[in-house]
């Protein structure tokens, strides 16, 4: 019989240092070079079996040394799509059959093997292939990571305890949280191997058998992530993976009738294709395909005369310009008093002069290079855009240079225009537009700001003014999904502060949190009468 048991209770997983002498900076640099050394060919999981795509060979490199090949990947096909989804319908009885102590356990243990003996295999690959700092890929790959299977094993189960609180006399009221009816297509971005890690893991946790979509620059650690659920028990045709550009996959995937779930991650663009796909078939289906879509940002920090400068600074360089702006919740924009202006201007642009940014297998940069090929062309062309009109001035940075890398230097703008481009569209990149405003008119800057660009995904007020900080606060109630206070707009900590926005930036079903993994459920209400009546008439009727 199954007992009522309780998974060991969450915490955060711990950041190692990497500081010079470390034991862990040790395991990592040898982890580096192993990678670095073999070519990988990076193949579909099927059912649990290693196939080639049928499709066209894609190159995965290092963005920070483009000639530098990690390994190749032939795009998944149409072909590969309906092998996937058929080894998805496949497996489905048996892992919605297995207890949920059981899965659950599987994710345990995969947050302990990526804690212990594979946390420098998948940091390295993080590096290599995102160009992403030792630190950088250490607050992702390893502990965000690790926190998302170990939280949503938490959640998962508070779902499941969680039943109707009130039963008529003589009756058992039980809520069934079934998994969907079909399979999830969770598609992934290149930008975090624990968002990569999580869309698929998720869904699978609740009983759902999965298609998994990574991005291509991402394969290095994707193929890792697949290795270490195997190792950890995930069996196979629960989690497939179809490596690629995911076109033929969504031609097939997204018509299929089967198709009851998307867990997607990536630009507003891709999103909106998707959804608008779904809406194109919506009557072939089973059942309403649940949509679940993280998108992007124009995440910005509003500073109040009242601001302490140094926490300014600090938030604007760390939060714009950590692994390169290419994260959702990155600062691209910032709006900052001018008696406030007058004290950080010379100490932010010599710093931001001063951040180091090169090969990150050299553990003193602060900064790697971006993707790739096309990140660099579209940053390339924002910041000579921003060259060349008059309200704008390139105050740092502002240059790029791919003969080796795709290296984008940490690049300042300020504007006298808050209704430039540079203050609504995405780049996705180092390029931190500021506009410098009177004292006085803090309130009207934030009144124009909070809507102007089209997306609600992070934001942060600076202030020491209690009175701004509650004003602010109410004012971008919905400017933001996740709004920090005198902090830099990245890091959300899964369990501390859960992850997601509204408006352009998507569904905000936070990550990581029980709001998403219900998105996985469907629940069936289940009521059971002890003694039911045996006569149909009702005392009224005499
Ligand atoms: N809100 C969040 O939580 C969050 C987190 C990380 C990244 N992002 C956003 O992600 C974007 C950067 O990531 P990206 O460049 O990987 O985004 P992207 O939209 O280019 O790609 C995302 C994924 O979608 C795939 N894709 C594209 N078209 C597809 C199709 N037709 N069918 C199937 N798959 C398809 C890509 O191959 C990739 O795997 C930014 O806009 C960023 O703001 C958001
Ligand atoms: N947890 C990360 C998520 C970033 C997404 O790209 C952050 O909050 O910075």
């Amino acid at each position: 019989m199954d007992a009522i048991t309780f998974p060991p209770a969450p915490t955060n997983e711990p950041n190692l240092t990497y500081a010079p002498g470390s034991p862990e900076r040790e395991t990592l640099v040898a982890e580096l070079a192993r990678l670095e050394k073999k070519q990988q060919s990076f193949r579909a999981v099927i059912g649990g079996k290693r196939r080639n795509g049928g499709g066209a060979e894609i190159k995965v490199v290092q963005p920070h040394d483009h000639a530098h090949v990690l390994g190749t990947l032939k795009n998944s096909t149409t072909k590969d799509a309906e092998a996937a989804i058929k080894a998805a319908a496949d497996a489905a009885p048996a892992w919605r059959a297995m207890p949920f102590d059981e899965r659950c356990a599987i994710l345990l243990k995969a947050a302990d093997l990526l804690a212990g003996p594979w946390r420098q295999t998948l940091n390295a690959a993080t590096m290599l292939g995102q160009s992403k700092t030792a630190f950088q890929a250490e607050i992702d790959a390893a502990c965000e990571l690790i926190d998302f299977w170990r939280f949503n094993v938490h959640y998962a189960k508070q779902i499941l305890t969680d039943q109707p609180i009130a039963n008529s006399p003589g009756i058992w009221n039980r809520t069934d949280h079934r998994p969907l009816e079909g399979f999830v297509y969770a598609i992934t971005p290149f930008n975090f191997t624990a968002i990569a890690g999580n869309l698929p893991t998720a869904p699978a946790l609740m009983g759902n058998t999965v298609i998994w979509k990574p991005s291509p620059t991402q394969q290095l650690a994707a193929s890792l992530t697949m290795e270490l659920l195997e190792e950890a028990g995930m069996p196979p045709g629960v989690i497939n993976m179809l490596p690629g550009d995911g076109l033929d996959v969504s031609k097939v995937a997204l018509a299929h009738r089967d198709l009851a779930g998307i867990h997607f991650t990536g630009s507003t663009p891709t999103f909106q294709h998707l959804w608008r796909t779904v809406g194109e078939n919506i009557t072939g289906y089973r059942s309403y395909p649940r949509i679940v879509g993280e998108t992007g940002g124009k995440d910005f920090i509003v500073a109040h005369p009242s601001a302490d400068p140094d926490v300014l600074r600090v938030a604007m360089i760390r939060g714009a310009f950590e692994f390169q702006g290419q994260k959702c919740s990155a600062a691209s924009r910032a709006y900052v008093p001018r008696s406030v202006w007058v004290k950080i201007k010379d100490q932010l642009i010599a710093d931001t002069e001063a951040l180091s940014m090169g090969d990150v297998t050299d553990l003193s940069h602060f900064m790697g290079a971006v993707i790739d090929d096309r990140a660099f062309a579209k940053h390339k062309a924002a910041i000579a855009r921003a060259k060349r009109q008059k309200h704008l001035t390139v105050l740092a940075g502002g240059q790029t240079d791919d003969s080796v890398g795709w290296f984008v230097r940490p690049t300042i703008v300020e504007s006298t225009d808050p209704t430039d481009q540079m203050f609504s569209d995405e780049y996705f990149g180092p390029i931190l537009a500021v506009h410098v405003y009177d004292d006085a008119r803090f309130e009207k800057v934030v009144e124009q700001m909070e809507s102007f660009a089209p997306y609600a995904l992070t934001g942060a007020i600076i202030a020491q003014d209690r009175a701004a900080v509650a004003w602010a606060r109410k004012t971008l109630r919905f400017a933001a999904g996740n709004f920090y206070i005198n902090d830099k707009p990245t890091g959300a900590v899964v369990g501390q502060q859960p992850f997601g926005g509204g408006r352009a930036s998507g569904t905000n079903d936070k990550a990581g949190a029980a709001v998403n993994l219900l998105r996985w459920t469907s629940p069936r209400s289940i009521k059971e009468t002890f003694v039911p009546p045996k006569d149909h008439r009702y005392p009224h009727q005499g």
